[in-house]
């Protein structure tokens, strides 16, 4: 395919704007109405009827948190050409910051706009099934919204089917136990996503790395893969206990619905969060301030925490007493600084 390649005498492709493992996204202009859209050219390999119930699915819902299919057909080469709504913002992953990680509110937010989309496909007994952060698209509100129904699972009466295959990385353990994927298959693999907004794009795919396929698996159905030491000290314990309980390889001890995970996500709300800046410093914001720290470990007694905080209105930077110490053990300034970075999150800075 190339730009200028016409689907259906009226998709003109533009360029292209993303890769799947099934095929290309293009944005291509629709010239009989003049509107842009993207175009998701699915490649012959897999049969056109589960190419095409991606097509449907993304068609039989209109929802403000999950994208629209328009229209479907199938080329005269075997490719599936679905039409969908462009969005020119992409996924979530573009906000990432340099730590490749979302601030906490911009991760919370995302969360729970995106389970309003899977509320509304719940509803109907369709489970999503391949929920990840390059599946969440930026809608033109800065609301998320669910895309990809190509590994959608429908089930006509909410019990689990048999999927046509998963994403490995957030495959729950039911799945590879062979007992197939349900509304709470859905739960586990956006307690997945959170982890990965919270604590780094690539956070399991390391993990995958490390330990490997079966170790990998194992650790999930254990419920050993995430613990809290694997949270940065300015997540909340609360955020961490909800995606521990996003992930626990028992269903029944998971959120019970994507509306239960919405509701528990709204409850949290925090004064203040860390984010990582261009020259790749932590840096704490709330509504006044903007924070940072200078934490020098050393040997012996050498060790010191400096924290500081500057006033959006007047620009001036002050040192926050408290939590500034020097003659310390790595440990104690350790500490000090964990709890400095806890303290802006809470709002307990004086
Ligand atoms: N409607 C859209 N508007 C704008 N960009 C899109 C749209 N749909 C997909 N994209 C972009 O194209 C990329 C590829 O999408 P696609 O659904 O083919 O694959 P994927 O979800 O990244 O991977 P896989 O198919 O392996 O699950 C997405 O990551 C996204 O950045």
């Amino acid at each position: 395919m190339t730009n200028g390649t016409t689907f259906y005498n009226k998709y003109r492709l533009m360029r292209p704007i993303g890769r799947g493992s099934f095929g290309e996204v293009w944005l291509a202009q629709d010239q009989a109405v003049n509107h842009e859209y993207a175009i998701k050219v699915l490649n012959a390999g897999i049969g056109i009827d589960q190419r095409l119930r991606e097509a449907q699915v993304g068609h039989a819902f209109t929802h403000n948190n999950l994208v629209r299919v328009h229209q479907a057909d199938v080329a005269t080469d075997g490719k599936v050409v679905i039409a969908m709504d462009y969005l020119p913002d992409g996924s979530i992953t573009t906000l990432a910051n340099p730590g490749n990680f979302l601030p906490l509110p911009t991760a919370l937010r995302t969360v729970i706009d995106m389970l309003q989309g899977l509320e509304h496909l719940h509803l109907h007994n369709f489970f999503h099934n391949d929920v990840k952060p390059q599946n969440i698209l930026r809608g033109p509100q800065g609301q998320a919204k669910l895309a990809d129904y190509g590994i959608v699972g429908i089930s006509a009466n909410g019990a689990p089917v048999q999927p046509s295959s998963w994403y490995v990385l957030h495959a729950a353990p039911e799945t590879v136990a062979g007992n197939g994927i349900e509304a709470r298959t859905d739960i586990f693999q956006t307690g997945l996503t959170l982890f990965r907004l919270l604590v780094g794009l690539p956070a399991l795919e390391a993990k995958f790395n490390t330990l490997g396929d079966a170790a990998y698996a194992d650790a999930l159905a254990k419920g050993s893969l995430i613990t809290r030491a694997d949270f940065p000290p300015f997540i909340p314990n609360a955020v961490c206990r909800a995606v521990m309980t996003s992930v626990d390889p028992d269903p029944s001890k998971r959120f019970q619905s994507a509306l239960d995970m919405r509701r528990a996500l709204e409850k949290l709300s925090f004064a203040g969060h860390w984010t990582v800046d261009a020259t790749g410093m932590l840096c704490g914001e709330d509504a006044r301030n903007t924070y940072r720290f200078e934490h020098t470990s050393a040997a012996g007694s050498n060790a010191s925490v400096s924290a500081f905080k500057t006033n959006r209105a007047s620009g001036r930077e002050t040192r926050i007493s408290q939590f500034t110490r020097r003659n310390l053990g790595n440990a104690e300034a350790n500490r000090l600084a964990d709890s400095f970075v806890k303290a802006v999150v809470e709002g307990k800075i004086g």
